[in-house]
């Protein structure tokens, strides 16, 4: 496979020293630790904030559902995050006021939950592409459910070739091997996939062979 052809590559809801290490040496872009208490990938759980502030990677990414601003920079700064991923409703003016109170190279991923292909869901898509691009680095699509994310669905892909994306995105939500051909029906190619529950033996525990065979597998088309 060659990786500078290819959609980077982020690896969620990251639990375990070992199989960071192991990501860390397989060259993936993107490690994500999830701060939400409700996941069952809840990092803190299974980490503290020195061990993560230990991990060096330039992808470090910190997952938020509705979380309070304080809380953010907290641990963005005692874990070393380099990427935060807000995945909760946040408006555009919680995010003004936590650029406001984070350092300017701290990285914003904006995630847009899609659940019906229906006109609601497409005005939303629309009003947050327009009104938060001007804020963040990246969108990044996932499923809706009631647990935010971790569903292990998929959305309707079909519905982003309907709209103009204005900044690079992350493709997310139940991807897997089967289905991750199919980014070749996309309009606009991801700038990252981000896998997550199809990749796991439990939620937090990772299954690297399966990590490992994405890797060698050349998405068709992807480039
Ligand atoms: O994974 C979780 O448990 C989770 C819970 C709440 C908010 C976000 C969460 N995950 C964030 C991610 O970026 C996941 O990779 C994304 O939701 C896709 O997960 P999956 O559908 O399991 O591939």
């Amino acid at each position: 496979m060659n990786r500078n052809q290819q959609p980077k590559i982020k690896v969620c809801g990251l639990t375990q020293l070992n199989q960071i290490h192991e990501l860390i040496s397989m060259e993936t872009d993107f490690l994500g630790f999830i701060f939400y208490e409700k996941s069952p990938r809840y990092v803190l759980d299974r980490l503290s904030l020195e061990e993560i502030s230990k991990i060096s990677h330039p992808g470090k990414t910190g997952v938020f559902v509705n979380e309070a601003i304080k809380k953010i920079t907290d641990i963005v700064k005692k874990a070393g995050l380099k990427l935060i991923q807000l995945h909760g409703d946040e408006s555009e003016d919680f995010i003004i006021e936590l650029k406001q109170k984070l350092h300017s190279d701290v990285t914003i991923i904006k995630v847009i939950r899609i659940g019906n292909n229906d006109n609601e869901t497409r005005e939303r898509i629309k009003y947050t592409l327009n009104s938060y691009c001007s804020m963040v680095n990246y969108f990044l699509f996932d499923t809706d459910g009631k647990a935010f994310g971790g569903t292990g669905k998929q959305f309707d892909w079909t519905l982003l070739n309907e709209f103009d994306i204005p900044l690079p995105y992350f493709l997310s939500g139940g991807i897997s091997e089967k289905n991750i051909d199919n980014i070749s029906l996309l309009n606009q190619k991801p700038f990252a996939v981000d896998i997550n529950s199809k990749f796991e033996l439990e939620p937090g525990d990772k299954d690297l062979e399966k990590i490992r065979k994405l890797y060698r597998k050349s998405p068709k088309g992807t480039i």
